[in-house]
């Protein structure tokens, strides 16, 4: 079976347990195989705890099946003692002591499937009591019900090692790997199964996926599917940039004017353009000018257009203005906080009549233009300032619409992080990845210059990077300052990183939510886990 480089231990898994496979073969983007993934690799990765790492870090170009058979005899331990005397092994207070030392539960049951033995974090993690269990095949189990399947009958029916991920009780994930140890004459002695709880680390994983989850759900509704939504290269990463388009797509439907608000780079001409998209007027023309970029002068010849001789300079032809060129479209003013008072006076006829004169030109002309403008001014101070004028500012605020900044809807970073990676990769060829600390500073970030920013770091980033994966020592420093040094401290393990970042989520939540309850239903755990996540940090 082939899988792709790209894919995560986590969503491999499944291909073991669909075919079951020893091994993957592993191909490149073009389909070209390039190495094997192993159930050896697999149990090693999972020992790890690298569940959420790329298969082709643990990829090996050989493949001896026997890799990952237990040879204890290779080992120098006395397999026939073993074979014969194993149960008294198993019961010595010195094996009893090792393995219930484990933090990961442990089944082991002879060559037939019966249990012999499971250790406390067994008992802890399934709430299967050793007592309830010793002595008894593993068909009996499943069949009282104790278990669903059963991995040691498995390993002893396909005689090799098996892992399978599983869902157990209260909705927990578990990972199960059997593997069987034989005897010289190559029958199966015992069967010895490792059981990992990842509920926590999946759980931290999806949250740190985030709307991804929202965003794909928006795909089954349709609402990204929207040709206009690939045209424009826009994404809608959160419910509120959702309600956003929602609006400005049933504005879209009338003339009404509308004025878009807010900080540079928050997506402002990328609505006017969607509204433009959605309207009766799209194969029309769409004309943008920036008010704040051309100097006064030229901003009238540029808008109302001129006639020959108007004035120095001016095009012996004449010219016609923006407004002319866009009859039956849509005009975008951007920067329209910019536009200077006297000019103001003009636009306004505009806005009210639909009428104006060329420069130079007595005669009226009637044009039929949607205005939209956008600013990233507060226009209502601009008003009190005298700086802008109250008529025009009613005139032209029909529809207010105001696109928060970023780090007011924090939740969309990752999100649009990811579909920007997946953008650039394909622009440029690449198959960048980026590491979980990054996408934590980065979503600690403040955003000054909103997506345009996050655009523009993205694509530098997966241009300048020369690893295959992006990571903290990666990003300019003005991403990191505000990022937590305990996160970023690389000596400590995934584990402990995830624990951290949890934590961080958690105190965020509750800095946000400010009770416990509410900071729960937000992270979608229960009250008694965020207290008891708290408490055990400061006991840590
Ligand atoms: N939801 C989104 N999905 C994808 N790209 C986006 C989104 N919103 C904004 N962008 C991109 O971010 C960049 C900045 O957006 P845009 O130019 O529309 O911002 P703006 O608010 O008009 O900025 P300014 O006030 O500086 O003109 C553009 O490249 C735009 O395509």
């Amino acid at each position: 079976m082939n899988v792709k480089r790209n894919r995560t231990i986590e969503e491999v898994i499944p291909y073991f347990n669909r075919a079951r496979a020893d091994v993957l073969d592993v191909v490149d983007e073009a389909g070209t195989f390039i190495g094997y993934f192993t159930i050896g690799s697999l149990q090693y990765a999972i020992q790890k705890g690298d569940l959420t790492e790329k298969i082709e870090r643990y990829m090996t170009d050989v493949v001896d099946c026997k890799n990952y058979l237990i040879e204890l005899e290779d080992c120098g331990f006395p397999i026939d003692l073993l074979a014969e005397n194993y149960k008294d092994i198993l019961s010595s207070n010195f094996f009893l002591t090792i393995i219930n030392s484990l933090h990961d539960g442990v089944y082991i049951t002879d060559g037939e499937g019966v249990t012999l033995l499971v250790n406390l974090a067994y008992e802890r993690i399934t709430g299967i009591q050793a007592r309830e269990v010793a002595g008894i095949h593993m068909k009996e189990l499943v069949t009282r019900g104790y278990i669903s399947h059963s991995i040691s009958l498995e390993v002893i029916k396909q005689k090799k090692s098996v892992t399978r991920m599983q869902t157990i009780k209260d909705d927990r994930t578990i990972i199960v790997s059997g593997t069987p140890i034989f005897s010289k004459q190559g029958n199966i002695s015992l069967v010895i199964s490792s059981v990992r709880d990842i509920t926590e680390l999946l759980k931290l994983k999806h949250e740190l996926d985030g709307l991804q989850y929202w965003v794909n759900q928006e795909d089954e509704e349709g609402f990204v599917n929207d040709e206009t939504f690939h045209d424009l290269e826009l994404y809608v990463a959160s419910p509120k940039t959702k309600d956003l388009f929602q609006l400005a797509e049933r504005v879209a439907t009338t003339d009404a004017k509308v004025l878009l608000q807010g900080e540079t780079g928050v997506g402002k001409s990328l609505i006017a353009r969607f509204i433009h998209k959605k309207s009766k007027r799209v194969n029309q023309p769409f004309i943008e000018i920036n008010c704040g970029a051309i100097p006064a002068n030229l901003i009238e010849a540029e808008l109302f257009g001129y006639e020959p001789g108007a004035f120095t300079g001016a095009l012996t032809k004449g010219k016609k203005g923006l407004l002319e060129q866009v009859n039956g479209g849509t005009l975008f003013l951007d920067e329209i906080g910019d536009l200077p008072l006297e000019l103001q006076v003009k636009l306004l006829k505009v806005v009210e009549e639909n009428r104006f004169m060329r420069i130079g030109s007595t005669t009226v002309l009637e044009v039929d233009v949607r205005i939209i403008s956008a600013t990233h001014k507060d226009l209502k101070k601009q008003l009190q300032e005298g700086n802008f004028r109250e008529d025009l500012y009613y005139r032209l605020n029909i529809v207010p619409i105001t696109v928060p900044p970023l780090n007011e809807r924090k939740q969309e970073i990752i999100p649009l992080i990811q579909r920007f990676l997946t953008r650039f990769n394909e622009k440029y060829e690449m198959d960048k990845t980026i590491s979980i600390d990054c996408l934590e500073c980065l979503s600690e970030y403040s955003w000054p210059g909103n997506i345009r920013e996050l655009l523009n770091i993205v694509e530098r980033l997966v241009v300048t990077t020369i690893d295959n994966e992006i990571t903290l020592k990666h990003l300019p420093q003005e991403y990191k300052h505000l990022f937590n040094q305990e996160t970023s401290d690389s000596s400590l393990s995934l584990k402990e990183r995830v624990q951290q970042y949890e934590l961080n989520l958690i105190n965020e939540a509750l800095k946000k939510y400010k009770t416990t309850r509410k900071a729960a239903e937000v992270l979608g755990i229960s009250q008694a886990s965020i207290v008891q996540k708290v408490k055990k940090h400061k006991v840590d």
